[in-house]
């Protein structure tokens, strides 16, 4: 795509030029063409009885283009309960009368699936029924998610409309210091200007610290977007990128054109030098509710989750399987691991850590969203306290109402296993 502005514009307002086929700005409404959309188990069926309906009249009732959809199932695998399974039976069904890629309960949480198996490209517009699809930005994408209606919409016409929004800018810079990671960061970001700080904004993080960070620090930065209201999560692509994507997608070109323009407009910007950055925990039973881990530290914990779609990569785990050693998990605290997708969970059994983390006591299950959103299993009870890579921590995200979400690193987990309370890594 060649640069064709009549003024400088944000990666935001390029992506929706390419997407409606004018130049536009932010605030402008627009009627946009869909490159990827995503739908899963628990959002898909809705998104079908929705297509179903717009196409009641029609005698061919075909999607827009069954290439440009993936269904994936994350959140209900394997099937929990007959409804579930029930949910899957009608979604294979539909992915096969129509011709759409379906990642089975065996792949792994929708978001960690879509850019491992080469469904995102920078300067993309993508929607996916599920509210962390935001991080697709992680590889300079607008994506977006989007409720089962609009999918159904969409699965129809392959357009949606938008409000262009406008851009807050989060410049980081500095080295993150030993044991503090991207999540401390998004954590402290989200802490700094709250759950509703972006609220409708594109946020774009830049900085010297981001360019540093790999695509999976990346994704847990564009993940949690939403956590503060941001419309999309967006790290202009590339080398990292650039190299991450060649792995996947064979004929990815890298393209220089998608990224903010230097006299861009922002309506916001946001500093941080992270040198002295402590590590970050979200409290209950608020995202934006974030303390540095030094006024939490000894808080008695329950439950261990290290995994999802924000921190349940590889590099999360394996952070965790070298802080543990061959030390065991704390008397009285369930340790419980999930890798985000079966590739990941592939690159933590050859490396040995699935034993490892056995024979400490700990579980390895299999790829899903697990207790992440208080489906399938692991769910906290009554007074539990639960610290968790994940990224939401309000009441009874977890399970029970009652119980006690904090949210941190996977080293902050990691160093709160082997203690029993809430811990900074850097102490171990
Ligand atoms: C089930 C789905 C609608 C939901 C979302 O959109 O975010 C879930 O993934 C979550 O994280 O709460
Ligand atoms: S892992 Fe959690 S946040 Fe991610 S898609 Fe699943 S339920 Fe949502």
């Amino acid at each position: 795509m060649s640069n064709t502005n009549d003024h400088p514009m944000t990666i935001s307002e390029k992506i929706f030029s390419k997407a409606s086929g004018k130049t536009v700005k932010a605030g402008d409404f627009v009627l946009a063409n869909i490159d990827r959309a995503m739908t899963h188990d628990i959002t898909g069926p809705l998104a079908v009885d929705g297509f179903y309906d717009i196409m009641r009249d029609k005698e061919e009732k075909k999607v827009w283009d069954p290439s440009k959809i993936v269904i994936v199932f994350d959140h209900q695998v394997p099937a929990d309960s007959l409804n579930a399974s029930a949910n899957h039976i009608m979604l294979r069904k539909f992915a096969k009368e129509q011709g759409i890629l379906n990642y089975d309960v065996y792949e792994g949480v929708c978001h960690q699936v879509m850019p491992e198996m080469g469904h995102v490209r920078p300067g993309d517009l993508i929607v996916g029924s599920d509210s962390h699809t935001c991080a697709y930005g992680s590889l300079g994408a607008f994506s977006t998610g989007v409720g089962s209606t609009d999918m159904a919409a969409v699965f129809a016409s392959g357009k949606l409309w938008f409000r262009v929004p406008e851009t807050i800018r989060f410049e980081a810079n500095g080295k993150l210091p030993k044991h503090v990671y991207s999540k401390d960061l998004i954590l402290h970001m989200i802490g700094d200007v709250g759950a509703e700080g972006a609220r409708y904004m594109a946020a774009e993080y830049a900085g010297s610290t981001i360019e540093g960070l790999t695509m999976s620090e990346r994704m847990t930065i564009s993940n949690m977007a939403i956590e503060m209201g941001g419309k999309a999560g967006i790290i202009e692509a590339d080398k990292t990128t650039e190299a991450y994507l060649k792995e996947r997608i064979p004929d990815y070109e890298f393209d220089p054109y998608w990224k903010s323009d230097e006299d861009a407009e922002y309506a916001e910007f946001h500093d941080y030098d992270v040198s002295d950055l402590e590590p970050q925990v979200a409290c209950p039973h608020n995202v934006d509710n974030v303390k540095p881990v030094s006024e939490v530290e000894g808080t008695k914990v329950d439950q261990v989750f290290v995994g999802s779609c924000t921190n349940g990569r590889f590099e999360d785990i394996k952070i965790v399987a070298e802080m543990m050693g061959d030390e065991p998990v704390a008397k009285d605290v369930r340790l419980l691991i999930i890798p985000a997708s079966r590739t990941e969970y592939m690159k933590v059994l050859r490396a040995g850590y699935v034993e490892q983390f056995m024979e400490a006591g700990a579980i390895v299950e299999s790829p899903c969203c697990g207790p992440c959103m208080g489906g399938s299993f692991g769910l906290l009870g009554d007074g539990e306290v639960g610290l968790a890579t994940s990224n939401r921590n309000f009441r009874g995200r977890e399970g029970s109402p009652e119980s006690f979400v904090y949210l941190s690193s996977p080293a902050t987990a990691a160093a709160s296993a082997l203690t029993g309370v809430i811990t900074d890594p850097r102490n171990i």
